[in-house]
């Protein structure tokens, strides 16, 4: 059996060597060519999956390492018998964390607490439930709109758009790319509900960047200049709008999910998948692939605001700055769209903020309740 993968796929030996020979393609430049004696095809989200790739090929299994499947088109796969799978919420701790990095360091930059306000959460799957559990597990007031629950589930705990908009401070949307339907998504955040916000407002996109009217956004910020935008995804990656990256308060590459922990679930899934579709057992686990984290623990021995001890204990482990630095430094040395590829391509080790122990002795004890509900892994030693 032959399979083409994605060169920025990790482990890919580990958890698809035995079912053949592997040629790796940077996941751009993979084109219907490398395909013509290919058996399975494994991605993430960069590789546009389609009849244009796929016709006439002997491709039987499609599979992406990645949560979002806008890039497959799923209906053609169907309908040529062609297997398939995604790997739902394999890295959406890591997206957590990044959120969470992202509001308690834009918070520390404003000096104003985040506890002080109201987090609007649209897209409350996988990674929105979770940025949700967090941030009230901290003492954070959300409110949520995910229309497609609310039908499901009925109105109550959910609000629309336009009262979110209206009611908070901040907005984080963990959208996925919906092109039509009662639920698309595209330009959901366009140039009225930006002209509606208030002034103020933050806005978090860490879902898809088409989700959000980039050239509206950017003459917000270019012109009132009132909001802040903290960007993880964009229109056109990886030719990213120059202009709008400058206007960013926080600009990263598409890395939010980027934690080994991840991106190796991610592989795993697939290697599970693949196994299953090939009828034999996918035996491999995460232990087998991903190494113990450097930094296994942490100790608070002092009280100090959940807020601050919290920041402390993500700042251990993950820094968006480190990506808002390093996309600026590689986009000025070779150009936007190289540079973000090149930042995601090399991207340095990142773990998850379950990998840390933080242990809490004497008064810190009293921080254990907020500390595990906002995702900390907490212990706190027994009283003297
Ligand atoms: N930046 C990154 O690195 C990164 C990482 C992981 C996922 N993502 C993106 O985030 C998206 C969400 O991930 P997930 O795991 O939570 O997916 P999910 O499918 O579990 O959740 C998506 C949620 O969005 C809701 N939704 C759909 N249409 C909506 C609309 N019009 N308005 C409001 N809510 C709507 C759905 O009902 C669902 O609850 C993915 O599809 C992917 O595109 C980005
Ligand atoms: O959909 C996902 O899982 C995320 O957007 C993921 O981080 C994408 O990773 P990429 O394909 O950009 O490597």
């Amino acid at each position: 059996m032959h399979l083409i993968v994605d060169a920025n796929i990790p482990a890919a030996d580990a958890c698809f060597g035995a079912f053949g020979r592997i040629t790796r393609i940077p996941g751009r430049e993979i084109t219907r060519a490398h395909l013509d004696n290919a058996d399975v095809l494994i991605v993430r989200s960069v590789t546009p999956v389609n009849e244009a790739l796929l016709a006439d090929t002997p491709v039987r299994f499609v599979g992406t390492c990645t949560i979002g499947t806008d890039h497959i088109d799923r209906d053609y796969l169907t309908a040529q018998g062609i297997g398939f799978a995604s790997a739902p919420g394999c890295n959406a701790e890591a997206v957590a964390d990044y959120v969470l990095a992202a509001l308690l360091g834009q918070a520390e930059r404003e000096g104003r607490p985040l506890l002080e306000r109201c987090v609007g959460i649209v897209g409350a799957g996988s990674v929105g439930r979770r940025v949700q559990a967090r941030l009230e597990g901290l003492g954070v007031d959300v409110a949520v709109c995910d229309p497609p629950r609310a039908a499901r589930e009925g109105s109550a705990g959910f609000v629309s758009l336009e009262a979110l908009i209206a009611r908070c401070d901040v907005l984080c949307l963990h959208t996925p790319l919906v092109r039509k339907g009662p639920y698309a998504t595209r330009h959901l955040l366009d140039a009225g509900r930006i002209a509606a916000l208030r002034p103020g407002t933050w806005v978090l996109n860490a879902g898809r960047g088409d989700c959000i009217d980039g050239d509206a956004l950017y003459r917000r910020l270019d012109g009132p200049g009132d909001i802040t935008a903290l960007l993880d995804v964009w229109e056109n990656e990886p030719g990213i709008d120059a202009a709008l990256h400058a206007r960013a308060a926080l600009a990263t590459p598409h890395i939010a999910g980027y934690s080994l922990d991840g991106k190796l679930r991610g592989s795993l899934m697939i290697h599970r998948a693949l196994a299953a579709h090939q009828k034999v057992a996918g035996t491999l686990t995460l232990d087998d692939i991903c190494p113990p984290a450097a930094l296994a623990e942490l100790t608070l021995g002092r009280i100090m605001p959940v807020e601050d001890a919290l920041r402390l204990c993500v700042r251990a482990v993950y820094d968006t700055r480190r990506d808002h630095d390093l996309l600026a430094r590689r986009a000025n040395k070779s150009g936007m769209a190289a540079g973000f590829d090149a930042c995601r391509a090399h991207y340095p080790l990142r773990r998850e903020l379950a990998t840390l122990t933080v242990r809490l002795t004497g008064e810190a004890r009293a921080l254990a309740g907020p500390l595990a509900a906002a995702g900390c892994n907490v212990e706190a030693s027994p009283a003297a």
